[in-house]
């Protein structure tokens, strides 16, 4: 007997905005109750520029949630709580440890009810953090969009959000019509699973647009220095300033429970996933080459402990789309069903063309991770070698108010009013200190998960295209090529987590190769 195919209702998914809520979300909390909650968010920027955020925050009563009713009040319940959380712990000139029972207990409870971790996640920034500019116009376009909330108040954090969201609304009606074509796999009926994959792989290509668009408004510097840092968690955030990550207090004495958790990150997309399974890609923990090989090429180095960070991620997604998920995974038969038909040309063609879509939408997020946090984490630490040990081992004191200070001045040593960010450049004794997620390289991880997506190909030149090969690497020999050099590797923080990146100083910016 086949597991049933999940009933989208059952988890709270729309037919028609996917992951995004089927009820817009609540621009405000209708009872007054929450007004002190609505007027912190409402002024948020402004009280982290004048550092009286966590002075507001530390006077705020302890609200209680029983005031919540339906769903979509407790979704903005928690988008407020969590850029106040995040705001109240990262916009100062040093990270908080500790959030104070005004926020701590609340968010406690309301992320208990929604099956999501109290802490920023993809689903309060992006799910259910925007509104329409005009409701009688389609969620699926950027100009159509605006965001409820942000940190900085500049466009480019919106526009960050807001690609997110365009991108889970255009993808929204790939989950019925994906769903539809397992059921369609399931009746041997073949028009009908090839209609759904051509459909799927047009889709794909306009959520790869979208995704080209993230170049349009959102500036890698402000993305860098500005943005990034207030989406920090407190997983291996010792060198940020939170050895133990956050205390989250629950009552004025300041007892509490220490959490340690990721930062927000689109890896928390449930809709991305959902792509993978549905098509049969398997993502192996990262440093695993191929399905039988035991671990990455280490250069001579121990290697990367076993890590699946995307599956990781789905504990970062709202408990009924991570259980969708799983559901997903054990009915998806659509790889298979295309495996068993050597000689469905037009099958096996649609099958490798959404592959062929989805790794390509991988490539252009390789491009936009090297232009919005590699470069700019080579440019940090290419500043930092110019600058004295002594102003470097200063600045490594302050992790969390680093790269968004304004030049310290050479007198006062005074930090910028509200520098908060992570200079993850290794420490000038040259200690690695690999960690977060086990000493990964995110360019690695970012590529192993695209070579994956192309790997299941059924033709071999499809496979050949998506799956670039390592290049053979140099032996000393002549015509092999010059021995390698030694590369250097230095952590860079990414969003959910901390990586190592390899620090080609003043490097190329082509990474998709
Ligand atoms: C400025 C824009 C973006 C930056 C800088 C960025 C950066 C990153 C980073 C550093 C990671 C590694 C994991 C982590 O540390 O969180 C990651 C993973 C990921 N990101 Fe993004 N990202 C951006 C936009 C997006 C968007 C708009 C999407 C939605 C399509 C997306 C989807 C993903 C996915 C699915 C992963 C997991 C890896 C994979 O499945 O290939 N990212 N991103």
């Amino acid at each position: 007997m086949l597991p049933p195919i999940p009933a989208l209702a059952d988890y709270g998914i729309s037919p028609t905005h996917g992951f995004l809520p089927e009820v817009l979300p609540l621009t405000r909390l209708p009872d007054p109750y929450y007004n002190k909650w609505e007027a912190v968010a409402a002024n948020l920027q402004a009280l982290i520029l004048s550092g009286r955020l966590r002075g507001v925050i530390d006077r705020l009563p302890v609200l209680s949630t029983t005031g919540l009713e339906h769903d979509a009040e407790w979704r903005r319940a928690y988008s407020l709580l969590i850029f106040m959380a995040h705001g109240y712990i990262w916009g100062g000139d040093s990270p908080s440890e500790r959030l104070p029972p005004s926020i701590s207990v609340p968010l406690l409870q309301v992320s208990e009810h929604l099956e999501v971790p109290p802490v920023a996640t993809y689903a309060g920034l992006c799910l259910w953090n925007f509104k329409l500019l005009f409701v009688d116009e389609p969620v699926d376009e950027l100009e159509n969009l605006a965001t409820l909330h942000t940190f900085t108040g500049s466009m480019d954090e919106s526009w960050f959000y807001l690609v997110s969201v365009a991108i889970e609304a255009r993808a929204a009606p790939i989950i019925p019509l994906m769903l539809t074509a397992i059921a369609a796999a399931r009746n041997g009926d073949h028009g009908a699973v090839l209609r759904c994959l051509r459909t799927f792989a047009e889709r794909l290509a306009e959520v790869g647009s979208l995704l080209g668009r993230m170049h349009d408004h959102c500036h890698p510097t402000v993305f860098y220095d500005r943005i990034r840092p207030f989406l920090a968690g407190s997983k291996n955030m010792a060198e940020a300033g939170l050895p133990n990550g956050v205390l989250y207090e629950l009552d004025d004495a300041g007892r509490g429970e220490l959490h340690q958790y990721s930062g927000g990150s689109n890896a928390q997309s449930s809709i991305i996933q959902f792509f993978d399974l549905v098509l049969g890609i398997e993502h192996r923990p990262t440093g695993n080459k191929d399905a039988g090989a035991g671990g990455e090429e280490t250069r001579g180095r121990a290697p990367a402990p076993q890590h699946n960070f995307i599956q990781e991620m789905r504990k970062y997604m709202p408990g009924p789309h991570a259980r969708f998920l799983n559901d997903v995974a054990s009915v998806a038969n659509i790889r298979e069903f295309v495996n068993e038909r050597p000689g469905d040309v037009e099958l096996r063609v649609a099958f490798d063309s959404c592959l062929a879509m989805l790794s390509k939408l991988r490539d252009r997020h390789i491009d936009i991770v090297t232009r919005y946090i590699v470069l700019p984490s080579r440019a940090v630490r290419a500043r930092s070698r110019s600058r004295s040990p002594e102003a470097v081992r200063k600045q490594r004191l302050n992790l969390a108010t680093a790269s968004r200070q304004p030049p310290q001045s050479p007198t006062t040593g005074r930090k910028g009013p509200q520098g908060i960010a992570l200079d993850t450049s290794s420490p000038p004794d040259g200690r690695k200190d690999l960690k977060g997620t086990g000493g990964t390289q995110l360019m690695s991880f970012l590529k192993q998960a695209r070579d994956e997506t192309g790997e299941i190909a059924v033709y071999e030149w499809a496979k050949r295209y998506m799956s670039r090969l390592p290049r053979t690497e140099g032996k000393g020999d002549f015509f092999l090529g010059k021995a390698e050099r030694p590369v250097e590797e230095v952590e860079v923080a990414g969003l959910a987590a901390t990586w190592t990146m390899e620090d080609e100083y003043g490097g190329g910016i082509c990474n998709t190769g």
